[in-house]
């Protein structure tokens, strides 16, 4: 793989390869754009085939976290980090504590927190190390775990989809299948089945889907059956690129709203969606949720504003959707056009000199 030539392709700042043979870490921390402020992203650990594909997912998730950042209006950038391993076995103490002090060693420039593979309890050991991690627990000032506010926000963007599609918000007697159940997914399930929809759902580990079978009377189906069940909306809720040339002609669903990162293998299949009438939530758009209620932990968490701000996702996935149609255009492109402006209009806003720790001036003013 051409490392220089895949960062250059969609402008990354900075790839990191983080080594430490005694615990076993292998981890790559990917900084897209930090034009809007220091990059914020979670920290994936998986099981990847090959380091290049470990390449990929960090660097296609650290350019989706750009975007979702800007969209949402936070002044955060975009990053990720995924860790190269089997979560159940491989993770250990040690391995966590030296990620984190290569976080340190990055000085802020970036923060990380949960993505699938970590957990709360992984956070706060990274904690111990760096001060630039959030969703360790509660009881150390911080929002915990980011899943629920995912799964709220998940929610009010499908109602806004559901909208647009059906004529109506409401979502009892719509059927929504549900691929992958796990820490998103399973609260999400709960909101869906509260309101009264019919939920089939799907994962490779047999204790995720049983939890949803007992818990909201849910329909199982085996993970490869689930795209070509007849449903009114399918949520894409475990890994990225399950919206591709073998799934799309499967696709039953009016609506497409899922809490999975990078949905779409490429960005022509969402051209391809566009074309079939199917209302697509773009994903980094609807599952911000959770990054929305992590920023608001910079400023001193308030749950409560912080889910006023995640429950806005219903405008912002209303606003996209609003755009494709009136312009013809797809609803990825349309929300990656509001992402791109925001981001341009603050490169491009004038750069009034201030004084600040940094400038040659101050400096010379320390040393006196
Ligand atoms: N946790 C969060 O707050 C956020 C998560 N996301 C994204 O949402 C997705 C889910 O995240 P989490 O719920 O936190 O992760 P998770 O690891 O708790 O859940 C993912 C589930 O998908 C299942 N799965 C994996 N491959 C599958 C397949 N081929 N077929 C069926 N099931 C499969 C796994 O067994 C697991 O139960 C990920 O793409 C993540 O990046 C996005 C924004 C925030
Ligand atoms: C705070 C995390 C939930 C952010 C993240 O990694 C994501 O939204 O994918």
């Amino acid at each position: 793989m051409e490392l220089f030539a895949a960062m250059e392709r969609d402008d990354y700042e900075e790839l990191l390869f983080c080594q430490d043979k005694a615990s076993g870490l292998k981890a790559i921390i990917a900084i897209h754009d930090t034009t809007l402020g220091p990059a914020l992203g979670g920290t994936r650990m998986w099981t990847y085939a090959s380091e290049e594909e470990a390449i990929v997912d960090a660097l296609r998730l650290a350019k989706g976290m750009t975007y979702k950042n800007a969209i949402s209006g936070l002044n955060l950038g975009g990053g990720k980090t995924v860790i190269i391993g089997d979560p159940k076995k491989d993770k250990n103490e040690a391995m966590l504590r030296a990620f984190g002090r290569y976080i340190q060693g990055l000085n802020g420039r970036y923060i990380t927190a949960e993505d699938v593979g970590t957990t709360e309890e992984d956070m706060n050991i990274i904690y111990q190390e760096t001060d630039y991690v959030t969703g360790t627990s509660p009881s150390y000032g911080s929002s915990g775990n980011p899943s629920p506010a995912t799964a709220y926000g998940v929610y009010m963007g499908m109602k806004a989809a559901a909208k647009v599609a059906f004529g109506s918000d409401l979502l009892e007697g719509k059927t929504v299948a549900v691929q992958g159940v796990g820490n998103v997914a399973y609260t999400l399930c709960k909101y869906l089945h509260d309101e009264g929809a019919q939920l089939i759902v799907t994962d490779i580990n047999k204790e995720a889907v049983n939890r949803a079978v007992e818990a909201f009377g849910a329909t199982a189906v085996d993970p490869a059956d689930i795209v070509g069940v007849n449903c009114d909306i399918y949520a894409p809720c475990a890994l990225g690129a399950t919206i591709n040339d073998v799934s799309l002609p499967l696709l039953k669903a009016k609506v497409v709203a899922g809490a999975a990162n990078n949905q779409l293998k490429e960005p022509r299949h969402g051209d391809i969606l566009h074309q079939m009438g199917i209302v697509y939530a773009p994903d980094y758009v609807i599952n911000a949720g959770g990054v929305i209620n992590i920023a608001d932990e910079l400023n001193g968490y308030n749950k409560e504003r912080a889910l006023k701000q995640v429950a806005k996702i219903y405008d912002s996935i209303t606003r996209v959707l609003e755009i494709s149609s009136t312009s013809g255009i797809p609803s990825y492109a349309a929300a990656d056009h509001l992402a791109q402006e925001r981001i341009a209009s603050i490169q491009n806003s004038r750069s009034t000199f201030l004084q600040n720790g940094n400038h040659a001036l101050s400096r010379r003013n320390l040393r006196g």
